[in-house]
């Protein structure tokens, strides 16, 4: 069974065998930290320590692929708090949650595998000019590293028409990109239904940067059928052959500590400490690595001195660098933004029903899975979506709406007060997210598809409100980090949602899916004004589906950046940052694919000046 795969546990240090100093101290040993770990470790010459708050886990839970969620629901794998309460939301608080094991959010996320498309990856380069190698061409190489892609059976190709092309993708990584065996019926027609809507296109592949309808693998070892994630790809047995490779898991990092502005350690303590009584420091002669992720990245940046300076007086905690950028550009993808479209005619058979209800086809799946790892339970939760252009689902409304947009004013909608640089930063991401708006090739909608009689899974892409992520002032260390999404702050993401629900009405009854007589449920209700669709979204929308990015952009420091393209935080020596934080805007997809790729393309970055 997966569960008793032989994985020694010797790799795990204590805190006694604990070297006083190592060439790089990786703070949070998650999707992003444990693959460049991975890097700076293969060639024997460096000396690394990770310091992971969660534990090392190997429950079922972890490694079950079946459905998708089994990681997510076991409260063990997960770190969870409240978001502050939302204004736009009718101050509704939202749980903010992300992965606290050996592995990250890698190893509780729901394994859908997706990129970004090419504008995406220009863009964030183009914040830095013409030349950056943050870039599509510059990324591509590191996509193709991250990932071991295996393509769907030829049998699946023909029944499905699934296109894909393995030249976007790698064939060497333990991290691997896998098709099930097995796939809803119901998908063929609802994947043909996008065909129906005029600007849809069908890209070759996935991967291939393009915004449209198509089909993505799931992160699982095609061999044994498990989640694949940054623990068996990028530390399982490797540490354990790697005698300058330390992993020190259950352990909480509070602070980055400086001589003058060079990082020089961090301290940290053992994960139920509540006070810093049990405080060690420990050295890294060449960097500190912060790989904490979005929420907790800025935490500790700001609990060590580097943040904004009003934010760190108000903390009591001492000054290092006023870097207003760090806890401010947050942004993540809403949810729950669609009604539900149910078929009342539906002739498809089995259905993701049969999975929950129907005896005999649930003890049908367990055999043929234990049998040989095929069919309905090698599905995680989706492998068939699109993802589509404003134009695409606006085709009156965008224009106007990328307009506006574009002539807001760019302090309007940030929290008052907000630093000119921030308001400059984000002037630049308001100039290049219209382009995006009014391109055909960025994907602003998101329509995720199950093969179920019941639909409407919608994700808003590329939301133009920003939060922040600020260290509790009263409890800088132990009490967990301020979430603000600021959800609707800007009345833009108003606009563009409210194109959402009709465009989900057009597809489900205006395509050939109609055929299935769907009938709208959920919602404002079908005859509903824009007020009453506003009021709903309100009541219903979650500001998360557990993509956070940006609290340490990657962007020039005059607009609000906290990590420069080498990844250094500005204003300091030896410090640096790889997680999700460092993305400057969200990518038109969801973003472990990406993370894994940038993580890939940090590795290098720092090697080059090791
Ligand atoms: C529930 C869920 C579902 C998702 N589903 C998908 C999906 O289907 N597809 C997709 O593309 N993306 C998905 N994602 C997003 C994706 O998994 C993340 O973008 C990605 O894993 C983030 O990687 P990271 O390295 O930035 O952070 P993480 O992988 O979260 O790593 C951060 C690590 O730092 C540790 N840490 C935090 N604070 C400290 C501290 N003080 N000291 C020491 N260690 C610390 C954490 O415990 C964690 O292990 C999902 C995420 C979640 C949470």
């Amino acid at each position: 069974s997966p569960t008793a795969r032989s994985i020694t546990h010797s790799t795990l240090v204590t805190r006694d065998d604990l070297l006083p100093e190592y060439d790089y101290v990786i703070v949070g040993g998650g999707t992003s930290g444990l693959t460049v770990a991975d890097r700076l470790t293969e060639s024997g010459k460096y000396t690394v320590l990770v310091l992971e708050r969660g534990a090392f886990q190997n429950s079922s839970s972890v490694w079950t692929v079946a459905g998708g969620i089994s990681a997510f629901l076991d409260p063990n794998l997960l770190f969870t708090f409240q978001s502050a309460p939302q204004e736009g939301l009718n101050n509704r608080s939202i749980t903010v949650m992300n992965g606290l094991l050996l592995g990250g959010s890698s190893g509780v996320n729901a394994m859908q595998v997706l990129r970004g498309q090419q504008e995406d990856y220009d863009r964030w380069g183009s914040y830095f000019g013409k030349k950056s190698k943050w870039s599509w061409d510059g990324l591509l190489p590191y996509f193709r590293k991250a990932w071991n892609f295996h393509p769907p059976t030829p049998e699946l190709v023909s029944q499905f028409d699934i296109k894909y092309d393995s030249r976007y993708w790698g064939s060497t990584s333990n991290v691997h990109a896998s098709f099930p065996t097995f796939l809803w019926p119901a998908l063929k027609m609802e994947m043909a239904a996008f065909g129906d809507i005029p600007g849809v296109k069908y890209p070759s592949d996935s991967g291939s940067g393009d915004a449209g309808a198509y089909w993505h693998p799931t992160s699982f070892n095609p061999t044994t059928v498990t989640r694949s994630f940054a623990r068996p790809g990028h530390w399982d047995g490797i540490a354990a052959a790697r005698p300058n490779y330390h992993t020190l898991t259950e352990q909480r990092v509070l602070k980055v500590t400086f001589h003058g502005k060079r990082a020089k350690g961090v301290v940290f303590v053992p994960a139920d400490a509540t006070d810093q009584s049990q405080a060690r420091t420990v050295k890294a002669k060449k960097e500190i690595i912060m790989a904490a992720g979005t929420h907790h990245t800025p935490q500790i940046l700001q609990a060590s001195g580097v943040g904004p300076k009003k934010i760190l007086a108000e903390a009591g905690v001492p000054l290092v660098v006023d870097l207003p950028g760090v806890g401010s550009n947050f942004q993540d993808q809403p949810f729950n933004i669609v009604p539900q479209f149910n078929y009342t005619s539906f002739p498809f058979h089995p259905d993701t029903s049969d999975l929950a209800t129907n005896q005999t086809f649930i003890a049908e799946a367990a055999a043929k899975f234990a049998a040989n790892r095929t069919g309905p339970l090698s599905v995680a939760a989706a492998n068939c979506a699109a993802w589509l252009p404003l134009r695409v689902i606006a085709p009156q409304a965008w224009r106007d709406i990328a307009a506006r947009y574009e002539a807001q004013d760019p302090a309007a909608y940030l929290p008052s007060g907000t630093d000119r640089a921030i308001v400059a930063g984000y002037r630049a991401q308001q100039k290049a997210l219209a382009r995006a708006m009014r391109s055909k090739g960025s994907a602003t909608y998101n329509l995720i598809l199950g093969g179920a009689s019941s639909n409407g899974a919608a994700v808003y892409l590329h939301p133009c409100s920003r939060g922040t992520v600020h260290i509790n002032r009263a409890d800088p260390f132990f009490s967990p980090p301020e979430v603000d999404y600021r959800a609707l702050s800007n009345p833009i993401d108003v606009d563009v949602l409210l194109e959402f629900t009709p465009f989900t009405r057009r597809y489900f009854t205006e395509t050939r899916l109609k055929s299935l007589n769907p009938v709208e449920l959920g919602g404002a209700g079908a005859n509903a004004t824009r007020d009453q669709v506003e009021a709903w979204l309100r009541g219903a929308l979650i500001p998360s589906s557990f993509h956070p990015v940006g609290t340490a952009a990657m962007m020039p420091r005059h607009l609000g950046g906290v990590v420069d393209e080498k990844l250094l935080v500005y204003g300091v020596k030896g410090l640096s940052v790889v997680d999700a934080s460092m993305i400057p805007d969200l990518p038109g997809s969801y973003t472990q694919q990406t993370v894994y790729a940038m993580a890939e393309k940090a590795a290098d970055v720092i090697k080059v000046r090791a």
